[in-house]
């Protein structure tokens, strides 16, 4: 152990509301990042999507009373610049797929990415540090099975089945989470935080 190794009080809580988010999330981890995970429906912030994220690990933190790790998700249309973004939550439980697809109707360009932004704090009062993953694609008619969010009209660049058709292995490697989860392995790989023996691990 590098004497530099920062110590925390007690693991890591991945922190987040959504189940399905969570089971990605323990998937393509495994054991690289020990985590325990907590169900707390944090409050859906409105502003740049890296600053929501940074807020809703403070938030984490300061009712964990801990280490957090939390993601924000946003779905950005290029010929909406951007939006729905992280306002993806409420479009899709309001309109629906159809309604996501209807959104680009006046629009030849149907290109989008998905964004995953996790932040890690390390305890209440601590400077959050930021990963992004994107992964570009297009919106398209509802395709597969509907178990996850907006999965069946995002298909990634470059494959011909949505993010819901795909094996979720397959949509683990290539997705917005994915590529943010692997600079956070990257990110714990170097830091080397070791628990406080009485913390639970
Ligand atoms: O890979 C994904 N594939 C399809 N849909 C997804 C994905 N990832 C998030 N989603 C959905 C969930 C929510 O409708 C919105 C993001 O909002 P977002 O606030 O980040 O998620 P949430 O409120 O469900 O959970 P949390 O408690 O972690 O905030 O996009
Ligand atoms: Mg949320």
């Amino acid at each position: 152990m590098s004497a530099a190794a920062r110590v925390l009080p007690k693991a890591v809580t991945f922190v987040t509301g959504n189940a399905k988010k969570l089971e990605e999330v323990r998937a393509i981890l495994g054991s690289s990042v020990p985590f325990q995970s907590l169900k707390l429906d944090l409050p859906e912030l409105q502003g740049e999507p890296e600053d929501i994220s940074k807020e809703k690990a403070r938030m984490a933190a300061s009712q964990v009373k801990g280490p957090v790790l939390v993601e924000d998700t946003c779905l950005c249309f290029n010929a909406l610049k951007g939006l729905p973004g992280p306002y993806i939550k409420w479009f899709l439980e309001k309109i629906g797929h159809e309604g996501l697809n209807n959104l680009l109707k006046a629009y030849e360009d149907k290109s989008a990415f998905a964004m995953c932004i996790f932040s890690l704090a390390l305890g209440p009062g601590e400077e959050p540090i930021t990963f992004v993953g994107k992964t570009a694609g297009k919106i398209v008619p509802a395709r597969g099975p509907s178990d996850f969010g907006w999965d069946p009209v995002f298909q990634p660049d470059g494959f011909e089945q949505t993010y819901a058709e795909m094996p979720k292995s397959v949509k683990n490697e290539i997705s917005h989470r994915g590529k943010a989860l692997a600079l956070v392995k990257e990110h714990f790989a170097s830091a080397n935080y070791t628990v406080q023996s009485d913390g639970k691990a």
